[in-house]
């Protein structure tokens, strides 16, 4: 699992470690694990060209720091100085190794010089950044960004927010980042992650000064732990039973997708409760799920004895009727997972109750929008959510009291009192009709399967990105071949568990 934490707990835990350490410790090690990155990104350090961006401050510091180290190996040195002031240790130690430091004056020779380069290390601004780039920093990380070089960004890509991952005007893209101490939750949350790269974290011994992270991102093995393991004791009741509410007679394909999102994930079985129109279709694609005609807003079929999830909402219209649904399913003894519709009825019209019983109910409650629909449950703008989209998550899951995933670039899961997830899986390739449908079955199989909510959709989130990359290989998938990767995901995260 790797942790982040934000900018003000790094700070705390730098002064604690600081008062421990000789003075100029903690940098010279965070410049000797930058300049190791950057020799193992060239192919030869004796006699490549390195241009390093550099600010006023400690991340211009390590830069031109990790750049004496280079220098010494005999590559060509030149910073770049974005300012007046340059950290003064470290222009003194490249001078004595040889490099140089020039003014940027955005000059003819300056922009030849990034044109030129092997490798280009941007220390304009580390986590002393604050908002947009100004110039000629700006500059600066337009002309890194578009040069043919390498591109490493030091600590955090100039004009990424490190806590937020937002993107406030030009920024340097990097191909990798070399980040110290901890990570930064900007760099694995987009539009942050996305200017990052591949990020390579060193240790500067701030670990121990560090208290729980403000946001973890799983890797596979901590997805294997999560996944439950079928047991040779189960039956398919014990396995768990999950209540599909989805589709409506114009959108009959988001049940088909639900249901199968949560067969192909592993549940001990699926009712499915709606319309006859819509419950043929469901029948006549997956014969295993089980369909119940009943009246939707009896409660007959959500106790706890009959099903151990429920997922309302994906296409399920918005009709009193639906509202009335949704009612009855929240006031359910059951886990219940809430989507698109079910969304929708939570913002607008008989909204306010409904939401309320969010936080009156017992049960786990996962909500599961994209940006449009939590832009709508926050009442804020849809780009807001966007460029920010931690604190959005964070924020719904506080006033509802229950866990938000908000699916989108970077898919995100907020708990109350818990530390954000950002889904490592996924490829842009999901952006196509349905896959959310998938995402949602998914993720209530493995909540009926007795997975809390926040875990339920951390496994979820992984195994549905990890299964988009698989399923063609990185050609255009739809929502179908997500449903038959599905598999293949599950197998390849539990072959990582531990024996
Ligand atoms: N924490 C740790 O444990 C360790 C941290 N270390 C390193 O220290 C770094 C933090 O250094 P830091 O505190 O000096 O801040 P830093 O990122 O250089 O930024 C300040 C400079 O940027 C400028 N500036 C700000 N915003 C700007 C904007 N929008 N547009 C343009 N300029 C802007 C600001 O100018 P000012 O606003 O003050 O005029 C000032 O000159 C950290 O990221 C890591 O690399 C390691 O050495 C070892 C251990
Ligand atoms: N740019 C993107 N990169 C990665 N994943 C994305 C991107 N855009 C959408 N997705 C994913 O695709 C799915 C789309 O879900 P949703 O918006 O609910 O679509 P639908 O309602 O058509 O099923 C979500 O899992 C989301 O995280
Ligand atoms: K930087």
């Amino acid at each position: 699992m790797h942790s982040a934490h934000t900018v003000s707990v790094v700070r705390e835990a730098e002064r604690a470690l600081m008062a421990r350490v000789p003075e100029g410790a903690l940098m010279r090690r965070a410049a000797a694990g930058l300049a190791a990155e950057c020799a193992g990104l060239l192919p030869r350090v004796y006699g490549a060209g390195v241009v390093l961006l550099v600010g006023g401050g400690d991340n211009g510091g390590d830069a031109l720091y990790a750049g004496a180290l280079l220098a010494s190996r005999g590559a060509s040195v030149r910073a770049l100085a974005a300012g007046r002031t340059v950290h003064e240790g470290g222009a003194d130690a490249l001078r004595a190794a040889g490099g140089r430091i020039l003014p940027f004056a955005g000059g003819a020779a300056e922009e030849a010089a990034l044109f030129d380069a092997d490798l280009v290390v941007d220390g304009l601004v580390g986590i002393g950044g604050r908002g947009g780039l100004r110039e000629p920093h700006a500059a600066l990380a337009v002309l890194a960004s578009n040069a043919p070089a390498r591109v490493v960004a030091v600590d955090v890509p100039s004009g990424v927010d490190a806590d937020t991952g937002e993107v406030a005007g030009p920024a340097v893209r990097a191909d990798t980042t070399v980040t110290f101490g901890t990570h930064k939750p900007g760099l694995f949350v987009d539009p942050g992650a996305e200017r990052a790269g591949r990020v390579r974290l060193v240790d500067i011994g701030l670990g121990p000064e560090l208290p729980g992270p403000a946001l973890v991102r799983p890797q596979a093995v901590d997805i294997a732990a999560l996944l439950p393991a079928p047991g040779a004791e189960q039956d398919k009741y014990r396995r768990g039973v999950l209540g599909v509410r989805a589709g409506s007679d114009p959108y009959r394909g988001a049940a088909v997708l639900c249901v199968g999102g949560a067969l192909r994930t592993g549940v001990g079985m699926v009712r499915f409760g709606g319309g006859r129109g819509v419950a043929d279709q469901v029948i006549g694609r997956w014969p295993e799920a089980v369909a119940d005609l009943r009246d939707p807003q009896s409660s007959t079929d959500l106790s706890p004895g009959r099903v151990a999830a429920v997922v309302i909402g994906p296409g399920r219209g918005t009709h009193p009727a639906n509202a009335d649904e949704l009612r009855a399913v929240l006031d359910s003894e059951v886990p219940v997972l809430v989507d698109a519709d079910g969304l929708t009825l939570l913002t607008g019209g008989g909204g306010g109750p409904l939401s309320a019983l969010l936080r009156e109910r017992a049960p786990q409650t996962l909500l599961t929008p994209h940006a449009g629909e939590l832009s709508r449950l926050l009442d804020v703008d849809r780009v807001d959510v966007e460029a920010r989209r931690l604190e959005h998550a964070a924020r719904a899951a506080d006033r509802f009291g229950c866990t938000v995933l908000l699916k989108g670039s970077t898919t995100v899961i907020a708990h109350p009192g818990a530390p954000a997830v950002a889904n490592p899986t996924g490829t842009p390739l999901l952006a196509t009709a349905g896959t959310g449908d998938v995402l949602s079955g998914a993720v209530g199989a493995l909540m009926a399967s007795g997975l809390p909510a926040r875990e339920a959709a951390t496994c979820g989130a992984y195994l549905h990105g990890r299964a988009a990359s698989l399923a063609r290989g990185g050609a255009p998938i739809s929502a179908s071949d997500l449903l038959d990767a599905l598999p293949l995901a599950v197998a390849e995260v539990a072959r990582g568990r531990a024996v």
